[in-house]
């Protein structure tokens, strides 16, 4: 198991001048920290800073540090962090095979056993040539996740990722996802409104409270 970590250090953002949030905080391996609070608390806000996509208005101070290495003004793709959202978006125009292998390390791209044993971890053996679009939600969320997996990030940040599935699917998608966070050992941050889902992640949790 590797052994990453995701510090964020004396960060502050603010709108129009008026301080919108503020967060110390140590991620680490296998980890994870959920992030709750009320809409426009500024959950996805923190998410977009650390992730590299915020937009200009926000004016941002503080680091964040992948296994120590200062992220805080790369550009997204090359901090090493992957994101799950609430909508699993699949490549329409691959097969299910074609998704997984989609930013694997050229080095694995070109192994198909390396693909058949991820879908058999998310009990999708078989399903490798499927159009996507012929996946029930559950199974897309399952793809989605592994594609994520695959692309061997040093990180994952989550938002709201299990918010559109029903209780019984939600139940098994929480199982899965945080078991196979903690198994690759990434320190993971989870936007949620659901107290359950912070149980389950079994972390720290913070609470914005702008
Ligand atoms: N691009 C933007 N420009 C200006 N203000 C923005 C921008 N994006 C978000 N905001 C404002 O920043 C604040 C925080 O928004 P944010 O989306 O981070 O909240 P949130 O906690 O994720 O809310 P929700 O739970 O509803 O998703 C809100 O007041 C919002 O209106």
């Amino acid at each position: 198991m590797t052994h990453h970590h995701l510090e964020i250090d004396s960060l502050r953002i603010a709108l129009d001048g008026t301080v919108l949030l503020e967060l110390d905080a140590h991620i680490g391996p296998g980890e994870i920290l959920t992030v709750m609070g009320p809409s426009g608390s500024g959950k996805s806000t923190l998410l977009a800073w650390l992730a590299g996509f915020l937009a200009g208005d926000f004016e941002a101070c503080g680091h964040a540090h992948l296994d120590g290495r200062d992220i805080t003004h790369l550009p997204a793709e090359r901090r090493g962090i992957g994101l799950l959202f609430q909508d699993p978006l699949l490549f329409p125009h691959l097969s299910v095979a074609g998704n997984l292998r989609f930013g694997m390390p050229r080095a694995t791209r070109d192994k198909p056993r390396q693909v058949e044993t991820a879908l058999e971890q998310i009990g999708l053996a078989g399903f490798g040539d499927r159009d996507p679009a012929t996946l029930s939600g559950g199974q897309k969320a399952r793809v989605a996740l592994m594609r994520l997996l695959l692309s061997r990030p040093c990180a994952v940040l989550l938002d709201e990722p299990f918010s559109k599935l029903d209780t019984h699917l939600r139940q098994e998608m929480r199982q899965l996802v945080f078991t196979q966070l903690r198994q690759a050992g990434l320190p993971s941050l989870l936007i949620t409104h659901d107290r359950d889902d912070a149980a389950a992640a079994g972390g720290e949790v913070i609470e914005l409270t702008h």
